[in-house]
């Protein structure tokens, strides 16, 4: 059979297609990433391509559409200034010309055998410190002055917020085909609903579960707890998913050494894996993510979540809880290029806000001063990590957008993956509310304290947490409660007899 080319778009991208036809795809993955270097107080980068000097908010527009073509692949940049770039190893891998040729008309899975995969993943694990500083900013301090938005370093997020950066976290061609495979699958994802005031509402996105558990080790209960309100659909992980998973799983426990001291126990004692994968779909920039902690009882109290994202960038919005209100940020008088989103109903916190904060997240970076609220701008193949006490502390969002830069494969399209490790303990403990569930387990974010009697129990280091109905499909009967279990989630550092030692502690409330 004559093999044709084709550009692979979420249009043409019906399941038959992947898995019924010959395919060849010749594609280039993502711009090479460049190091760039900005002085110490200074609103100002030298761009490394050209070396002009470009304020430092526009670094990453400069170097798409101005040095853009320059950074398409390293062959291209050494063209422009040669000598000027020396790209390690991993990074000429990821940027490399890709060809995916499938004549037999199997899925792209069949061409990436296991062997290979662990030979990846064992130069991941070499080659792991690469990606610090040598990709352009991702992140960016979202200040009230209008349009300032300050380019962070690798190690700054780390330092203002409890999230981590994971560049190029796969292997080009295994994003590649993961990418693929979930543009296929994702037109039989659910679209999440609720019903708030006698209204039905639908999730500006569409989603699904895959168990990464070893088969036959997923239980009816722990599975009732994925996602009680929006009833999505869980599947058996694709083979090229577990894959990814393996990789995601050998880069958090490496770098969880670093924030062991603020890990649940259960991630101290046994290294953290995930056992499923939430998967998001935005097809475009008008779908998004409202801001939100994530629901907790089926991960346990201070989780850690690895979110992979693939296909066409978006911003990842961090806020800090107890953070500038919304109000007062610029970019909320006016159509931003990036919305403020109006929280979902189904993703809203408990009534009120203002937490007290951990020095890490509370975003005490020396001269950075406080950081309440940072963009990640999250290319293909990019890995955050949302280590304790991002989800007690901070909220997140993927804001709707009107210049989504998109992604050779999949155009407009980004895909999610949240990597999340199953806590059977956290789920069984859940009290049924007044409509007959589970109640669900969330992080008091808020202003709302939780009473004497309860402050007096938590340890310095501890949040509040609280449970509620979550019934968003019938309408929630009201049903709210303090968490008054404190024996889990404090950070081992304020647990002297589990020998960790001793950073200062830390009063929350
Ligand atoms: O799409 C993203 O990056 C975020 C998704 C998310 O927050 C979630 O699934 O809970
Ligand atoms: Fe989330």
């Amino acid at each position: 059979m004559q093999e044709s080319v084709v550009r692979v778009g979420i249009e043409n991208l019906a399941p038959t297609h992947v898995a019924g036809m010959p395919l060849k795809r010749k594609l280039s993955v993502g711009p090479a990433h460049v190091p760039v270097q900005a002085s110490e107080g200074s609103r100002f980068v030298h761009c490394p391509i050209c070396l002009q000097r470009v304020a430092h908010y526009l670094i990453n527009s400069h170097l798409d559409d101005e040095c853009g073509k320059s950074t398409s692949s390293p062959a291209d940049v050494q063209a422009v200034k040669p000598g000027c770039l020396k790209e390690p190893k991993s990074l000429e891998r990821s940027s490399q010309q890709l060809e995916i040729t499938d004549a037999s008309g199997e899925t792209p899975q069949s061409a990436y055998p296991s062997t290979q995969a662990a030979a990846q993943l064992q130069s991941v694990q070499q080659t792991q410190a690469w990606w610090d500083q040598r990709s352009r900013p991702l992140a960016y301090i979202r200040r009230r002055q209008k349009g300032h938005q300050q380019p962070l370093s690798d190690e700054e997020l780390r330092q203002a917020t409890p999230c981590e950066l994971v560049r190029n976290v796969l292997p080009a061609d295994l994003a590649e085909e993961l990418l693929v495979l979930l543009l296929a699958e994702s037109p039989t994802w659910h679209r999440g609903q609720w019903v708030l005031f006698g209204k039905t509402h639908a999730a500006p996105r569409t989603s699904c579960y895959y168990s990464l558990e070893p088969e036959g080790e997923e239980t009816q209960e722990t599975d009732d707890f994925r996602d009680v309100s929006k009833k999505v659909d869980r599947r058996e992980a694709l083979v090229t998913l577990r894959k990814a998973a393996d990789i995601i799983n050998a880069t958090t426990q490496k770098l969880q050494a670093r924030v062991q001291d603020d890990l649940s126990a259960r991630d101290r004692e046994s290294p953290w894996r995930c056992s499923y994968a939430l998967a998001n779909m935005y097809r475009d920039g008008a779908e998004a993510t409202g801001a939100h902690a994530d629901r907790i009882t089926p991960l346990g109290k201070r989780p850690v979540i690895a979110s992979l994202s693939i296909g066409a960038t978006r911003i990842f919005r961090l806020k800090r809880a107890n953070g500038a209100p919304e109000e007062s940020h610029p970019a909320s008088g006016k159509a931003a290029e990036h919305e403020q989103s109006t929280p979902e109903p189904d993703l809203a916190e408990g009534p009120g806000e203002r937490a007290a904060a951990s020095p890490r997240s509370a975003g005490q970076t020396g001269q950075l001063g406080q950081v309440d609220s940072v963009d990640l701008h999250l290319e293909h193949n990019t890995l955050v990590i949302m280590w304790p006490p991002c989800q007690e502390e901070w909220r997140h969002e993927v804001p709707r957008s009107k210049s989504v830069k998109p992604h050779p494969v999949s155009g407009l399209a980004r895909i999610n993956l949240t990597f999340r490790r199953l806590d059977a303990q956290s789920a069984a403990r859940a009290p049924s509310c007044r409509c007959g569930q589970k109640a669900v387990l969330k992080a008091a974010l808020g202003k709302r304290k939780p009473p004497q009697h309860l402050q007096r129990k938590l340890r310095p280091g501890q949040h509040a947490y609280y449970w509620c109905c979550d019934n968003t499909q019938s309408g929630a009967c009201g049903y709210w409660k303090w968490d008054e279990e404190v024996s889990g989630g404090q950070p081992c550092r304020e647990q002297p007899q589990s020998g960790c030692g001793g950073a200062a502690a830390i009063q929350v409330f």
